[in-house]
C-alpha cells in the first residue's frame, strides 16, 4: 500500500523543479528510481521484521540450550573394557518411574541373558518390556537391585562406551532426508566401505529393496517415502553396521505388513546364525512368528 502511494509525491515535486529549471528530466528519472528503491527496501524490512523477531527468539532458545551443563552421568569416566561380550544380568531389580512413584513397574526382577543369545521378551502392553531396555541403556537407574553387563555393574561402565556397544532399533525408526547409503552409515564411528554398507543391508534383508530403487543406494529417502517395515530394516542395517555386541529390537506393533514380518523373521534368523554377526539380540516381540526364532522367551507379567 505505502509502496503504491509513494509515486505522486516525487512526480509532483520533480515536475515543479523541471518547470523552474532546477532539475533536468534525467535527474528526475534517477530521483524517482532511487525513491522507488528506498521505499521498496523499507517496505521489505518492515514486512520481514516479524519473522526477524521470531528468529531472534528462536536463537535465544538455541543459545540457552547450548549453555546447559550436560547431565552428571555424561561426565563420569567409567570402565571401558576392551571388548563387550554381551552377557546381561538383572539381579533383584525393582523400578518405578520418578514421575509415578506409587506405580511399581518391575518388582525384584531376575533375568540372565548369555552372550550371543537371542531372547524374545513378550508380555501384555504396559508390563515393562521397554522399561527393561530403558534401564539397560541407563536412561533410568533401578530403585533397588543391580544390572551387570559382562559382570560389571552398569553404573561403573562408561556410559558413552556402553551406548556405542548397544544397537537399539525402535518401533518407528526415523530416516534422515538423505540418500539410503548415508542413512545406513549415519552414526557409524569407523570408516566404512561400500561393501560393508551392502553387507549390513544384506544382513537386514533390505539390499534387494534398495537395489530396486531408481538410484539404488544413492536414492534420496525420508520418513514419508517408505513403509514402516522398510524403514525398520534400513534402521537394522544401520545398527548392524556399527557392529554392536548387543542389539535391541522393538518390533513394530502395527504397520508391519506380512512381507515385512517375513523379512524380520529372516533377519533374526541371520542374526542368530551368521558367523560374522554373532551378538546378543533382545527382541521385544509382538508376533508369534518372530518369537519362534528366539533361543529363549521371557514373559513379562506384572513386573
Ligand atoms: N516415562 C515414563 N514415565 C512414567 N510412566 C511410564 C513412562 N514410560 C512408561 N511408563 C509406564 O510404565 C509402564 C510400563 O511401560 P513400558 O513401556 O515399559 O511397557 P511395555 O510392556 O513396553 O508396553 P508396550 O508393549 O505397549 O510397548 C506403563 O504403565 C507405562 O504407562
Amino acid at each position: 500500500m505505502e509502496y503504491e502511494f509513494s509515486h505522486p509525491l516525487p512526480f509532483d515535486t520533480g515536475g515543479i523543479c523541471i518547470m523552474n529549471s532546477h532539475a533536468s528530466p534525467e535527474q528526475l528519472t534517477k530521483y524517482i528510481l532511487y525513491c522507488e528503491w528506498l521505499v521498496y527496501a523499507t517496505w521489505r524490512v518492515v514486512d520481514n521484521s516479524s519473522s526477524l523477531k521470531q528468529s531472534i527468539g528462536a536463537c535465544e532458545k538455541v543459545f540457552q540450550l547450548m549453555d546447559l551443563v550436560p547431565a552428571e552421568q555424561f561426565h563420569s569416566k567409567g570402565v571401558k573394557p576392551q571388548r563387550l561380550m554381551g552377557n546381561i544380568q538383572f539381579v533383584n531389580v525393582s523400578f518405578h518411574y520418578p514421575s509415578r512413584i506409587t506405580v511399581p513397574i518391575l518388582d525384584h526382577l531376575n533375568l540372565s541373558i548369555q552372550a550371543n543369545e537371542v531372547v524374545a521378551i513378550v508380555g501384555l502392553s504396559g508390563t515393562g518390556k521397554s522399561t527393561l531396555v530403558n534401564l539397560m541403556l541407563r536412561l533410568y537407574q533401578p530403585v533397588t537391585g543391580q544390572i551387570y553387563v559382562d559382570g560389571i555393574p552398569l553404573e561403573e561402565l562408561d556410559i558413552r562406551w556402553l551406548r556405542e556397544n548397544i544397537g537399539f532399533i525402535g518401533q518407528d525408526p526415523d530416516l534422515f532426508n538423505m540418500d539410503v547409503k548415508s542413512n545406513i552409515k549415519y552414526g557409524c564411528p569407523r570408516d566404512v566401505k561400500e561393501e560393508d554398507i551392502e553387507w549390513a543391508a544384506k544382513q537386514a534383508y533390505v539390499h534387494e529393496f534398495i537395489s530396486s530403487l531408481p538410484h539404488g543406494y544413492q536414492t534420496m529417502v525420508d520418513n514419508d517415502l517408505l513403509s514402516g517395515g522398510q524403514k525398520q530394516r534400513i534402521a537394522i542395517a544401520r545398527a548392524i553396521l556399527r557392529d554392536p555386541a548387543i542389539l535391541v529390537l522393538d518390533e513394530a506393533t502395527s504397520a508391519l505388513d506380512a512381507e515385512s514380518e517375513h523379512y524380520l523373521k529372516e533377519v533374526l534368523h541371520a542374526l542368530r546364525n551368521g558367523s560374522r554377526s554373532k551378538r546378543t539380540v533382545i527382541l521385544i516381540a509382538h508376533r508369534l512368528s518372530t518369537v519362534k526364532t528366539a533361543d529363549r522367551i521371557v514373559v513379562m507379567d506384572g513386573g
